[in-house]
């Protein structure tokens, strides 16, 4: 079977548009959606993201500011900053780009800001609403792979979905919100023994490691859906997957490309979050 390509960018591209026409109507009706991003020290990979944050911003009419701190900056420093702009009306998405400076607490960094302003989804309390099923923030990038199964009519329901990965910002929220939508749900993480077993289970299989190549044709069953989160930057400068792309789509039914297919949605899901904040009302995610 030859997979059909999800194009994360296309889509991407389609959903702005609704998103242009929702800030032109915020506009009209005097609030100029706003998003503020914090980068502490000066990470090349960090600073590129970012810079394809704003990008999109500017795209849609989103107001976009980004505070630049050194890597030394103290963690109260940091705080009060953050504390600064959950008072500021002008301000209604707030987001700090990870990874911080060793010194610096994520957790304490993440609690700090106001959940009503957290884009990201990171907050203990969206967290919360998320597991048990209330509106809430999505994380972006698990919010871009639900919509894309979506908007290609891939229904996760009684699917077994495997999820490599269990990070609190991609793996652990991809898995709930699959969950939450009837798929049977297996974590896999680096302790995992048989991983290749699993792997070739899924029905549904999401890789959100960060290693090249590290999942080939024999992890994969026929027919499989394959969404690949990684993001691996090569010796020769080039972006690839945590999945080996040419043979995988032999196998699979449809699959992401790296670049253009989770990077994208996961910056669309971030412009969608500010403007619900903007509009001061956020999601359901079940
Ligand atoms: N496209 C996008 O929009 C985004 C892409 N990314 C990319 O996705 C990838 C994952 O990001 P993130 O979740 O933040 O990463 P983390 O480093 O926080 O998590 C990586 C996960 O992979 C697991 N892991 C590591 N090695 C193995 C292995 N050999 N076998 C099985 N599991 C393993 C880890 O297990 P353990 O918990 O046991 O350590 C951990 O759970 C990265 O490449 C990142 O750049 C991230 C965010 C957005
Ligand atoms: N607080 C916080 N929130 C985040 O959402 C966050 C973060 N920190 N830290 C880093 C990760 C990573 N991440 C990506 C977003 C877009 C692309 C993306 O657009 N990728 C393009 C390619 C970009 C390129 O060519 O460099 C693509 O896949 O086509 C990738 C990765 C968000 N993250």
């Amino acid at each position: 079977m030859a997979a059909n390509i999800i194009d994360g960018k296309a889509l991407a591209h389609k959903l702005r548009e609704t998103i242009t026409e929702d800030v032109s109507q915020l506009r009209q009706d005097g609030v100029i959606p706003h998003l503020t991003v914090i980068i502490a020290g000066d990470d090349p990979a960090s600073k590129s993201y970012v810079r394809g944050k704003e990008k999109a911003t500017q795209q849609t009419g989103i107001s976009f500011d980004v505070i630049d701190m050194p890597a030394a900056i103290s963690e109260k420093e940091l705080l009060d900053s953050i504390r600064e702009l959950n008072h500021d009306k002008s301000v209604h998405g707030i987001l700090v780009q990870l990874p911080l400076p060793e010194h610096i607490d994520e957790q304490n960094v993440i609690q700090t800001i106001h959940p009503d302003k957290d884009v990201d989804g990171f907050h203990p309390v969206n967290i919360g609403k998320l597991m048990s099923g209330q509106a809430t923030f999505l994380p972006c990038t698990p919010y871009g792979i639900m919509t894309m199964l979506e908007a290609y009519n891939i229904s996760v329901k009684g699917k077994h979905a495997v999820v490599i990965g269990r990070s609190r910002i991609v793996g652990r929220p991809v898995g709930q919100l699959l969950l939450n939508q009837d798929a049977t749900v297996t974590y896999c993480h680096s302790k995992t023994h048989q991983l290749t077993a699993y792997a070739a289970s899924a029905d549904i299989l999401i890789t959100a490691v960060g290693k090249a190549n590290m999942i080939n044709s024999e992890a994969i069953k026929e027919g499989a859906v394959i969404i690949d989160v990684g993001m691996n930057r090569l010796d020769d400068g080039s972006l690839t997957g945590d999945v080996d792309f040419s043979s995988a789509a032999e196998k699979a039914s449809y699959i992401t490309p790296v670049p253009k297919g989770v990077g994208p949605m996961t910056i669309t899901m971030l412009l969608k979050n500010t403007v619900q904040a903007a509009k001061g009302l956020s999601y359901f995610a079940g």
